[in-house]
């Protein structure tokens, strides 16, 4: 049987709406102190791409990271989650944010497992509470990290490199749809910087969207798609991987100078948010 035309003057049948940009920042200048920081930046990152930001060290990246998720109030110029303006974007458990490295410290008295489970808060606001999904979650992050034999361990005894993956770990475990990572294997070692490209690579599998800041992209260079590097505030280069994985991406980067900002990783609270 033959398909038959469709009648004349039959509507068009309604082609989905493309989905808007995970981020899109257009002309985004940021000021802290009364100093530019970010001095008109445009960035779209679109579902399903695996981004790096690079650049010596002040050249803006985490400045970036931060404004694109509502953190920083941009001093002119425009930038949406999802196609909304963070102020009007709700849905922040389609985010994992890992911020940069802070100390969790020994004056925290949580455990490794609570931490990782406070990940799923975002998620569980959204979609109710199922505590069997939530312990599978947070089993599967803390074996993602390796860090499954120390979760019933405060949080504070652990050495810095073990809290990063923790804060990856809390990132992990709200099963987000876009991962937002700045700097997350500074001062982690080689192992578990494998142990962690490996499982990106089954997340970028999954068609999850990847933003981070890197020093030094180690194992996780050949998931990268996209390169942004910024230079004082604007960028410098935007496009594809130069073919040099693992790569110094800039001589003026130091590695792993922790900053006094964000709390902890995982979905956007309103506490992350201010
Ligand atoms: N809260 C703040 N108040 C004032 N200035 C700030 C603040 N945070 C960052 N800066 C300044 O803004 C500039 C950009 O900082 P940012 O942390 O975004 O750079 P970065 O590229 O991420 O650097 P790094 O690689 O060292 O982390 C730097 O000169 C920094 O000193």
């Amino acid at each position: 049987m033959t398909r038959s035309a469709p009648a004349a003057g039959a509507a068009d049948p309604p082609r989905p709406a493309a989905a808007p940009p995970a981020f899109a920042m257009t002309g985004g200048q940021v000021a802290l102190d009364g100093r530019p920081v970010l001095r008109g930046v445009d960035l779209h990152v679109a579902a399903g791409e695996v981004v790096a930001v690079l650049g010596a060290n002040g050249s803006g990246k985490s400045t970036l990271i931060r404004a694109l998720l509502g953190l920083v109030p941009l001093a002119a110029g425009t930038t949406e989650l999802y196609g909304l303006p963070p102020a009007r974007f709700r849905d922040w458990w389609r985010i994992g944010y890992v911020p940069q490295r802070l100390s969790i410290g020994g004056g925290v008295p949580a455990t490794v497992r609570e931490v990782v489970a406070s990940g799923r808060v975002a998620r569980r606001r959204r979609l109710g509470r199922d505590r069997a999904a939530d312990r599978a979650a947070v089993a599967r992050a803390l074996d993602a990290v390796d860090l499954g034999a120390r979760a019933g361990d405060p949080v504070g005894l652990l050495s810095g490199g073990q809290q990063q993956r923790v804060l990856i770990a809390r990132a992990l475990a709200g099963e987000p749809e876009t991962f937002v990572m700045d700097e997350p294997t500074a001062g982690v070692d080689a192992g578990s910087q494998r142990h962690l490209a490996g499982t990106l690579e089954t997340l970028v599998g999954q068609g999850r969207t990847v933003l981070l800041v890197a020093h030094e992209l180690g194992p996780m260079a050949p998931l990268i798609t996209r390169v942004v590097e910024l230079r004082d505030g604007l960028v410098a280069r935007d496009g594809a991987p130069d073919g040099a994985p693992g790569c110094h991406p800039h001589p003026g980067h130091e590695q792993g100078r922790p900053h006094a900002y964000g709390v902890a990783g995982g979905p956007l609270t309103p506490e992350d948010r201010g």
